[in-house]
C-alpha cells in the first residue's frame, strides 16, 4: 500500500524545510514565497524499532520498513482559486494523496516574510481551508454538466450526479466534505481535497515548543483533527546528527520524540492504519494495513494471490516473540496462534501466511 501524504500551506511557512527533513533530500527551501513551483515527491521510511529486533532474532539480511510518500507543492494564497499567487493548479498534484498535512506557521522569526503580513495561525487555517473548499467546488462544478450528460446517455448512474450536487451544497455552506456526513463513494474518482483526512503540522520555534498552554490553544484550533508540533528547521538539523546528539538536541527543546517520528505516527493514526510484520533470513519487513483489517486482506497487501488463496496464518504478537526469543519457543509456550479468515489483525503481529 503506497501511502501518500500531500503537504499544503501558505507560501514560506516551511513546507519544503519539513519535506527536506522528511526525505533528507535537498529541495530548494528558501526565504522567499513561492520558492517551490514543481511538486516534489519523497519516500520516507516509517521508523519502527521492532524491525531491528526481529532482524536480530531471524538473522535477516535486511530490514524493509513501511513507507510513506510525501508530496511538496507550491504555496497557496488567499484568492488562489481566482488565480492569486501561483493559482491553485498545484493542488492537482495532491488529488491522488491519501491524506493532507497542512503546515501552519507558528514560528516568529521576523526575517522570514509572512505573505499575509504577520504570524496568524487561525487566519492562515481559515485561508487554506477556504481555498481547499473553493478548489473542490471548481472540480465539482466542472464535473456536474459532464456527468449530467452521461446520466442522460445512461453512461453514469443518477446517484453520481446526486452526490455531486449534495457535495456542492455542503461546500457552499462552508462544510468540508469529510465533515459533511455524505456518502462520497460515487465521487471518489474526483480526488476531492476536503474529503481527505487532514492532520495539522504547526511549524513553530522553541518558544512555542516549550509552551504547553500555547500548544493547547493551537491544537484547539484544529480539533478534533490531530496536531503535530515541530520546528522544521531543527528537524532538518536533527537528521544529520548521530542518535545521541539528536536526543540531546531534542531534549533541549523539551521533546522526547522527533517531530518527524511524531508526524509518521500521527499520520498513520489519522489514516486508521497499522502495520504487521514478517521476518525470515532474507528480510524483516513491515506491511501497512487498515486498522480492523481481517487476515486475508492483510495477506493481500503482499500479493493478491495470498488473499485469494488464503488458508490460515500463524500469528505471534511481537512482544510474545521477543519474550520467547524464537518462534520455536513461542510455539512451545502456546503463543503462536493459528488464525483463520475472520481474524482481525493487531498492530505488530508477526505473521506467517499459509496459502494454497
Ligand atoms: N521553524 C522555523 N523557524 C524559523 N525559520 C523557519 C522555520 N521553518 C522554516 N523556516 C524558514 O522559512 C523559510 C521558508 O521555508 P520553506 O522554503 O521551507 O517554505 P515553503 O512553505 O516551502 O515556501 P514556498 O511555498 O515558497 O515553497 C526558509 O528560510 C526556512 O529556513
Ligand atoms: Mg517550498
Amino acid at each position: 500500500m503506497a501511502l501518500t501524504i500531500g503537504i499544503v500551506g501558505l507560501p514560506n511557512v516551511g513546507k519544503s524545510t519539513l519535506f527536506n527533513a522528511l526525505t533528507k533530500n535537498t529541495v530548494l527551501a528558501a526565504n522567499y514565497p513561492f520558492a517551490t513551483i514543481e511538486p516534489n515527491v519523497g519516500v520516507v521510511d516509517l521508523p519502527d524499532p521492532r524491525l531491528g529486533t526481529l532482524a536480530g532474532l531471524f538473522s535477516s539480511e535486511r530490514v524493509v520498513p513501511a513507507a510513506v510518500s510525501f508530496v511538496d507543492i507550491a504555496g497557496i494564497v488567499k484568492g488562489a482559486s481566482e488565480g492569486e499567487g501561483l493559482g491553485n493548479q498545484f493542488l492537482a498534484n495532491i488529488r491522488e494523496a491519501d491524506a493532507i498535512a497542512e503546515v501552519v506557521r507558528g514560528f516568529a522569526d521576523p526575517d522570514v516574510v509572512h505573505v499575509a503580513g504577520g504570524v496568524d495561525p487561525a487566519g492562515d487555517l481559515e485561508t487554506i481551508g477556504t481555498e481547499l473548499i473553493l478548489a473542490d467546488l471548481q472540480t465539482l462544478e466542472r464535473a456536474e454538466p459532464r456527468v449530467e450528460k452521461e446520466v442522460r446517455g445512461k453512461k453514469a448512474p443518477q446517484e453520481t450526479l446526486d452526490a455531486i450536487r449534495a457535495a456542492i451544497a455542503a461546500l457552499n455552506a462552508g462544510t468540508r466534505l469529510s465533515a459533511s456526513g455524505l456518502d462520497l463513494a460515487p465521487v471518489r474518482d474526483l480526488g476531492l481535497l476536503t474529503a481527505k483526512p487532514v492532520l495539522y503540522v504547526f511549524n513553530v520555534d522553541e518558544a512555542v515548543l516549550t509552551d504547553e498552554g500555547r500548544k493547547a490553544e493551537l491544537a484547539a484550533l484544529v480539533a478534533p483533527a490531530q496536531a503535530v508540533f515541530l520546528d522544521a528547521k531543527i528537524e532538518s538539523e536533527l537528521i544529520d546528527l548521530d542518535p545521541e546528539d539528536a536526543a540531546e538536541l531534542l531534549a533541549s527543546t523539551g521533546q522526547e520524540e522527533s517531530g518527524l517520528d511524531q508526524l509518521a505516527r500521527v499520520g498513520f493514526d489519522t489514516l486508521g492504519l497499522q502495520t504487521y510484520l514478517t521476518a525470515g533470513p532474507k528480510e524483516a519487513r513491515a506491511w501497512t494495513i487498515r486498522r480492523g483489517a481481517h487476515a486475508p486482506e492483510a495477506a493481500g497487501v503482499i500479493h493478491s494471490d495470498f488473499e485469494k488463496k488464503f488458508i490460515k496464518a500463524e500469528v505471534i504478537g511481537f512482544q510474545d516473540l521477543v519474550d520467547a526469543g524464537s518462534v520455536a519457543e513461542a510455539r512451545s509456550r502456546g503463543r503462536a496462534r493459528i488464525e483463520g479468515k475472520e481474524y482481525v489483525m493487531q498492530d505488530g503481529d508477526v505473521v506467517e501466511w499459509r496459502h494454497g
